[in-house]
């Protein structure tokens, strides 16, 4: 039986990164994947909606008509668009590939790795079974990082079919453009496949809201901001609808919407899509061989990266990523499960501060978010001030006949403002959160933006005026 210093379960961020860390103590590590190589990181997930979130956007771009030029015939190949994301994935795919054959077992001399394709189980703290297409084996490890991330929620009710009734995993399985498409559930996922789907204007898209505002842990002045950008675009959206049912015929989908008025609505549609967030992959792993119970969430409990046993560190057991409970997000799952192999080779580390936070999210225009929001602030009591400003007012923006936009600065209420948080919306928005989160880590306070000189113009300028 093949033994380990230490086996990864799952190879989505959590797991690769927190693979490759423990290759940096020479330790002799297996990775078990029963799916996709990079896991939501990589396929069905982060890379590549995001890729097919830059063609759309590239397309929308090719088809404005209202800056002086206009292309002949534009069309758009739904099949060459999925061609060009399964690339995307499959180039990352290989540069990881390519990572673990370089510190194969037989090539290399201190730590190595190695992939094993199937689903493991724990049958005792120490050992696992991996079963494969053909065959069982059993491995053994000294150590086991979990990291066997989520996967899309079931809407009560409703039979995934993976055809016409789908889920974010089913997408790249799409044949065309839906010519109509209800997606339900308007978070992250929700709103970037509205995105996605109303840029190519190939496809009438209605997006179910059951509150009356997407991105619902958002502040309102945000998901004002998101919603009303959808709708520019072309997005039906449904607020305080609820679905009661759908009814499959042959040539379309029949959907009833019950809204919080009282009102229903039947629409029809060719494709529904359920984007109602995403539960941890716990069931299968064999969790009470190890004497572990997930959360009521189906999360795994953890403290300082280790598993919990009956409130106790199961320290040769760790977890990291979405399977932790914590905001699913994949670098969060990367940072998580390099603190974990840091932890396996008791490697001075540092505590996981979520504060600075940051994540993006794809829309038209982008949304950037790091720290907390003022919906967070009035829930921990905790007295702030907000700073705001448009992007109408930036010359960059301005140049690029762009301006729709903000920043808002959420700053502590003393006489050194500290930072707190920050929401931007606006071309390019991504590229200034960064800096951001390195003033809310360091603890400064709003005065410090201010001592910056920006390049002009960019729209990092924003910054100076608030
Ligand atoms: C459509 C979509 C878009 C996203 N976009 C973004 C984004 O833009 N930015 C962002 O920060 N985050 C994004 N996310 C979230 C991000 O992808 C996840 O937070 C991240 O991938 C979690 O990493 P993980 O390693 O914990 O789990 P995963 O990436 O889910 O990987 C877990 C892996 O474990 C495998 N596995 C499960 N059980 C077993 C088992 N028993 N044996 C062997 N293998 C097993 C799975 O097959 C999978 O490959 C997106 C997610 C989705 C679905
Ligand atoms: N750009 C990014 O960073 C990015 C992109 C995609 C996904 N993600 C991660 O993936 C996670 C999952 O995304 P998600 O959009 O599936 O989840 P989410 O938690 O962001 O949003 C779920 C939405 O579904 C709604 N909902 C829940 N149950 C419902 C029901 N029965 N009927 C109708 N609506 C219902 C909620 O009110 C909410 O609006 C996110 O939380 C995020 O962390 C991140």
């Amino acid at each position: 039986m093949k033994e380990y210093d230490l086996i990864v379960i799952g190879s989505g961020p959590a797991g690769f990164s927190a693979a490759m860390r423990a290759l940096d103590f020479g330790l002799k590590i297996c990775i078990v994947e029963g799916a996709h190589l990079g896991g939501a990181g990589i396929m069905n997930g982060a890379l590549t909606s995001k890729t097919m979130y830059e063609l759309s956007m590239d397309y929308a771009v090719a088809a404005r008509t209202d800056r002086g030029y206009r292309s002949g015939s534009l069309s758009v190949d739904f099949e060459m668009v999925i061609k060009t994301v399964i690339h995307a994935a499959k180039e990352k795919q290989y540069q990881m590939l390519s990572q673990i054959e370089t510190f194969s077992e037989e090539k290399s001399s201190s730590g190595s790795l190695c992939l094993k394709k199937g689903w493991a189980k724990f049958v005792d703290p120490y050992t696992i079974t991996v079963t494969g297409h053909d065959a069982t084996e059993t491995l053994k490890a000294k150590n086991f990082v979990i990291a066997t991330g989520a996967k899309p929620r079931k809407a009560p009710g409703l039979e995934i079919d993976h055809e016409r009734i789908i889920n974010s995993d089913d997408l790249l399985s799409l044949k065309k453009f839906p010519e109509r498409m209800l997606i339900i559930g308007s978070g992250i996922i929700g709103c970037e496949i509205a995105t996605i789907f109303s840029n190519f204007k190939q496809t009438e898209v209605h997006l179910l809201d059951r509150a009356n505002r997407v991105l619902p842990y958002e502040d309102d002045d945000v998901s004002q901001f998101v919603s009303k950008n959808l709708e520019d675009n072309g997005v039906i959206i449904h607020h305080t609808a609820h679905l009661r049912t759908i009814n499959k015929y042959p040539d379309h989908l029949e959907v009833i919407l019950d809204y919080d008025a009282g009102n229903s609505k039947v629409i029809e549609v060719d494709v529904a899509l359920v984007a109602i967030g995403r539960v941890a992959n716990t069931e299968k792993l064999g969790l009470s061989n190890i004497g572990v119970q997930a959360t009521e969430r189906g999360t795994i409990e953890i403290a300082d990266h280790c598993v919990l046993r009956d409130g106790n560190n199961i320290c040769h057991i760790y977890a990291a990523g979405d399977i932790s409970g914590h905001t699913q997000l994949y670098s969060v799952a990367e940072f998580q499960g390099r603190l974990a192999a840091e932890q396996i080779a008791d490697t001075p580390s540092y505590p996981l501060d979520y504060s600075h936070m940051s994540t993006l999210m794809f829309f038209k225009p982008e949304l950037a978010s790091v720290g907390l929001n003022e919906k967070q602030l009035r829930e921990k009591k905790i007295a702030h001030k907000v700073a705001y400003y448009s992007n109408k007012l930036v010359n960059r923006a301005i140049a690029m006949r762009s301006t729709n936009g903000f920043i808002k600065i959420i700053v502590s209420n003393e006489e050194q403002p500290r930072i707190l948080g920050m929401r931007a919306g606006g071309p390019q928005a991504s590229a200034y959160i960064v800096s951001v989160a390195h003033l809310i880590n360091q603890g400064n306070s709003l005065q410090e933006v201010l001592k910056i000189f920006y390049p002009h113009p960019s729209l990092a300028e924003v910054f100076r005026n608030v």
